[in-house]
């Protein structure tokens, strides 16, 4: 049988609407046609042809990407196409660049933090892109920590300017996107400084180069910080350093929505909470989890297909071998994946609507629910980052030694997606940033203060403390309600345990310290429990298709049951399960493999990804891998002559050298 029916073959075992859950994976009709159309609009276009990208040198791969950003603006323009359409657009065109951060973090940081009259004045320019925009936050001394970041902007009174100055080399803005070569101005987050005193961090509306002939202004240097990991992959991107010395702005540059600084340099408060100076990075934040699953399922669909198409051992008679998706050891290490991407792209749909309502309350000057939206982000953003990045390594892993060619997709896959797991914030940092959420919710238990949202089940604490587990045959796993009890219950002891602790130290700063790797640990079976509750919540809506709903129940308990199995340790030592329903857990994990197994590849062709998109010969949707592989290798510059450059200088002396110690 050839790769090609091998995936007909399997398409023919299908037990649901795959039309319909192509709709369910892009979250409505609307969407679906949309982000089709957008898809096929890239994939047709020669203009963004991806092939031979990762051969490129770094001028010529980022002279590449400069041709397409205007191909595409080109396109959006010619096509009136709307924001969300240019979004999908810019999401199939695959090639980081300057423009994610004019529109991702440019626009919106003048959106959230600009008052009325400078977005009047800021947001036509950068719309139109007559400007274009970097975000300017991260130093070459401090990433994490932006109350240190160096940086000084001092108000001078007397022109009504402020001085935009780097006081050290530590102070040089170091990182950020479309900075390096193309930014022609940046919102600069540095230290505000009036009449001699500090009034913390806050973005500063920065011209860096000439809108004539893209000069930088005098008195700042500013460059490319040089190559990043892996061949392609974010080398599209010139992540820039930058330093001022003494740059003059208008007073009116300072994004003043949440602190003024008058004529004569007095600093006036608005009703706004600090906290919104942060407003960009909650948004990218937000943005960033619906991107990962993108990403881990463009990986999960590749080494699906391919793990249909590829046989190993088990042939008697001379017959075809077994094709290796049918191995338990493989399905235990993939299902888990593919039932990851949905689950995150379930999160990621529930992100963006609490990211929406906080948005409106907050323009009603309700800013009761931002710690909870800036934890439910944060946490969020960390656990499906890193857990897409480690899967995407997996599932070069699932590929055999296919999955190390870059022809696979995988190795420029994973050196792209990698950094998210550190930019927009270190997983580490975030993730505890959501424990002191998690530990001040605990500790306001006791004075009646009723928990929301995410930590409801907070409130039910004692409850959860006494609850069993009352599973006693492997299907009782199949139950939304028992799932929901151990993940709750895990999660709240891991809290009260840690609370606990805490209440042990002195002084709580030095406690959070000593007890972070354990604080950490509990923001994940938080964050974990949240991803299962939307999972759970998804399944109670009404979702046409036959037998659609079935496969996100498998899919849903799969994603809970791989993670009881993983995060065994948690669950049996806070006492909420016993040893012997774990191995009921397991018994249903394995037999919830058996039935996705015949759906393994609609499911991933659900996510309607085009071959352009998903850039791997071994992901094809034709299954027709081999030849495909054969005919790749071929296009290899190496293989440009049959007898290689430096044969005459280098191996032909050698093996004469050799052939004369012979006859010695
Ligand atoms: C070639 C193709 C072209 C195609 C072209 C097509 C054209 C396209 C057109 C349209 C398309 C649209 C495209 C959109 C694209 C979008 C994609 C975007 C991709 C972006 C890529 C990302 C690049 C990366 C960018 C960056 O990395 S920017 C830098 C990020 N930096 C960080 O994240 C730093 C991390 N550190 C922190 O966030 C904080 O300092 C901290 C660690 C969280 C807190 O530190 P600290 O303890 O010092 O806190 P304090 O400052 O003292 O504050 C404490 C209190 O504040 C609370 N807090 C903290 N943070 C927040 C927050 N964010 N929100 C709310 N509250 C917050 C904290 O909890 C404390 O509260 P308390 O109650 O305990 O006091
Ligand atoms: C590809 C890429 C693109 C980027 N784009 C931009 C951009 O456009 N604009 C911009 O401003 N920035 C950008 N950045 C910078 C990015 O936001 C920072 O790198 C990130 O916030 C992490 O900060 P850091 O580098 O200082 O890491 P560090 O904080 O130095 O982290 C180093 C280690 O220390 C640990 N650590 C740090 N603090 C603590 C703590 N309190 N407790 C325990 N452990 C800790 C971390 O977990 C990590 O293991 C980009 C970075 C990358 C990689």
């Amino acid at each position: 049988m050839k790769g090609v029916d091998h995936l007909a073959h399997e398409r023919n075992k299908t037990e649901f609407d795959v039309d319909a859950m192509k709709i369910v994976w892009a979250g409505s009709r609307h969407a679906f046609e949309l982000s089709d159309r957008m898809a096929r609009l890239v994939a047709s276009d020669p203009a963004f042809q991806k092939d031979g990208r990762i051969r490129l040198g770094r001028k010529e791969l980022f002279k590449n990407t400069l041709r397409k950003a205007a191909h595409a603006w080109k396109r959006i323009l010619e096509l009136h196409l709307t924001e969300e359409e240019a979004g999908w657009l810019r999401n199939f065109v695959d090639e980081p660049s300057f423009t994610d951060l004019h529109w991702g973090m440019f626009v919106p940081a003048i959106k959230g933090q600009g008052t009325d009259e400078q977005q009047q004045k800021w947001l036509p320019l950068a719309y139109k892109m007559q400007i274009i925009g970097s975000y300017a936050q991260t130093e070459l001394g401090h990433g994490s920590n932006v109350q240190g970041l160096e940086t000084t902007a001092t108000f001078d009174p007397e022109t009504d300017e402020f001085v935009i100055h780097s006081p050290t080399l530590t102070s040089s803005k170091w990182w950020p996107g479309g900075l390096g070569k193309v930014s022609t101005h940046a919102i600069v987050y540095a230290r505000l400084i009036t009449n001699g005193q500090e009034h913390g961090v806050h973005g500063f509306i920065v011209q860096l180069r000439s809108l004539d002939d893209h000069m930088p202004i005098p008195g700042i240097t500013i460059g490319d910080i040089g190559m990043k990991f892996g061949n392609g992959a974010y080398n599209t991107m010139d992540n820039g350093v930058l330093t001022f010395d003494h740059i003059r702005i208008p007073r009116n540059q300072m994004l003043m929505r949440v602190l003024q600084v008058t004529r004569e340099g007095k600093c006036v408060k608005s009703n706004v909470p600090r906290q919104l100076i942060y407003g960009t990075m909650v948004f990218v934040r937000q943005t960033i989890v619906a991107d990962a699953s993108t990403a881990l399922a463009r990986a999960v669909c590749i080494a699906t297909r391919y793990s249909a198409v590829r046989r190993q051992f088990g042939s008697q008679d001379g017959g075809m071998e077994t094709q290796v998706i049918d191995y338990k050891t493989q399905q235990s290490r993939l299902f888990p994946l593919l039932a990851s991407a949905y689950a995150f792209r379930f999160v990621g749909e529930w992100l963006k609507w609490l990211y929406t309502d906080v948005t409106q309350r907050l323009q009603a000057n309700d800013f009761s629910i931002l710690p909870e939206a800036h934890a439910c982000t944060a946490g969020l953003k960390s656990l499906t980052t890193t857990a897409t990045a480690d899967a995407i390594e997996e599932c070069r892993k699932l590929c055999g030694g296919h999955g190390y060619l870059c022809a696979s997709g995988l190795p420029e896959l994973f050196a792209v997606y990698v950094p998210a797991c550190t930019y927009e914030g270190d997983n580490v940092v975030l993730l505890l940033q959501v424990a002191r959420f998690l530990m001040k919710t605990v500790s306001q238990l006791g004075s009646g203060k009723k928990p929301v949202g995410t930590t409801a089940y907070l409130g039910r604490v004692q409850d959860l403390l006494q609850c069993c587990c009352d599973v006693q045959t492997a299907e009782d796993w199949l139950k939304p309600s028992v799932v929901l009890e151990a993940f709750e219950a895990r999660s709240a002891r891991m809290c009260v345990a840690r609370a606990q602790n805490l209440s042990k130290f002195e002084n709580p700063e030095d406690g959070f310290a000593e007890l972070s790797a354990d604080l950490v640990e509990a923001s994940v079976a938080h964050c974990q429990l949240i991803v299962v509750s939307k999972f759970i919540d998804k399944l109670q809506q009404d979702i046409p298709g036959k037998g659609v709903n079935r496969q996100l129940q498998n899919l849903c308990y799969i994603y809970a049951l791989n993670l009881l199995h993983k995060y065994l340790g948690d669950f049996l030592s806070t006492g909420c399960i016993t040893p012997k329903q774990a191995s009921l857990a397991n018994d249903q994990l394995r037999s919830l493999y058996s039935q996705i197994r015949p759906n393994a590849i609609a499911l991933v062709d659900a996510f309607n990804y085009t071959d352009h998109y998903l850039g791997s010969v071994l992901g094809r949707y034709d299954g027709n891998v081999y030849p495909k592989l054969y005919e790749e290798a071929w296009k290899d510059p190496l293989n440009d002559s049959v007898v290689p450059d430096g044969y005459h200088e280098y191996i032909h002396p050698m093996l004469k050298q050799q052939l004369r110690n012979a006859r010695l």
